[in-house]
């Protein structure tokens, strides 16, 4: 068996570091490339420096010389860094399994795109159990449709520069679609002052950034003498990084589409 040959992008950040090491790990697996911002200090290192465990593999800023021996390119970093890694692997034929969060309209509409191009996963949480929880929310908004308040409580660590989470909106997108809502005309992104009372149909947010929390989402359906609550919490960025090797071998075979998580779990 010849190895899927994986280029990580982001390679110095928490979850760059994640997956190198997950990588390193994995006997199908090889690293073939890092990549990191012209103004990284890792720039030239090796990338798997940081484990004591060389991959032979340097960390460039150069598309071109860092996705030179790579099939995909796993993409953890900011929308700009995703977008103009996007254009370069489309142009290449290079697939992506994408995890970045905090896209605009027009962001997601390229990465659509693209994937008619080459083969694209994009998720905004690659946990297997926050995607088997969007099933679980799928179930429980159809059977609290009526007489029940919304409300999505996530919270992450100090650094996250996205608020709510991708996750956080991925829970309310699928909440809203079970409800026949569209999540843009129900969702109340933040309340201050005299707000007036809750409109039953909306779908509120909540977002807590604090230590080094990595990942807690809670949807709350409150009722009248009761509620429910479904939490997903992560303890490790470990399960991202094992749910973005599972969504690197799902495209493998695959040449061009997009994809994400429900698919490798067969959810959909
Ligand atoms: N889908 C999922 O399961 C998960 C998604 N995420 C998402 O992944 C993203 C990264 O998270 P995290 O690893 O914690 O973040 P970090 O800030 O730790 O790492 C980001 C990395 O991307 C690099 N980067 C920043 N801007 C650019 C750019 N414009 N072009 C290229 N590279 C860039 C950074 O380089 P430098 O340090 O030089 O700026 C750094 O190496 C976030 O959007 C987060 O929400 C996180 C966890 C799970
Ligand atoms: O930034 C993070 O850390 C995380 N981001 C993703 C999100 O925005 O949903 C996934 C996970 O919650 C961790």
């Amino acid at each position: 068996m010849t190895a899927l040959k994986l280029a990580v992008a982001g390679a110095s950040g928490r979850m760059g570091r994640m997956l190198i090491e997950a990588i390193q790990n994995a006997d199908d697996l090889t690293l073939a490339g890092a990549l990191d911002t012209p103004a990284s200090p890792a720039l030239g290192i090796d990338a798997g420096a940081f484990l004591g465990k060389a991959a032979n593999v340097v960390i460039e800023s150069d598309l071109a010389k860092g996705l030179a021996s790579a099939q995909l390119l796993i993409d953890f970093t900011r929308p700009e860094g995703t977008l103009k890694h996007l254009e370069y692997c489309a142009a290449h034929g290079i697939k992506m399994v994408i995890g970045t969060t905090g896209f605009d309209q027009a962001g997601k509409d390229a990465i659509a795109e693209a994937a008619k191009k080459t083969a694209i996963l994009f998720a905004p949480n690659m946990s297997v159990g926050v995607n088997v929880t969007m099933k679980l929310l799928e179930l429980a908004a159809k059977s609290f449709s009526h007489g029940y308040d919304i409300e999505i409580i996530e919270a992450h660590h100090r650094h996250k520069v996205d608020a709510p989470s991708g996750t956080a909106l991925k829970m309310g997108e699928v909440i809203a679609d079970a409800l026949g809502r569209k999540l843009d005309d129900v969702a109340v992104y933040a309340r201050e002052g005299v707000t007036g009372e809750r409109d039953p149909s909306s779908i509120g947010f909540a977002n807590i950034r604090g230590g080094d929390i990595v990942g807690d989402h809670t949807v709350l359906f409150a009722g009248i003498g009761e509620r429910i609550e479904i939490t997903h919490k992560s303890s490790s960025r470990v399960t991202y990084a094992h749910g973005s090797l599972r969504a690197a071998r799902f495209l493998a075979d695959k040449q061009t589409g997009l994809f994400d998580m429900q698919d490798v779990l067969g959810l959909k």
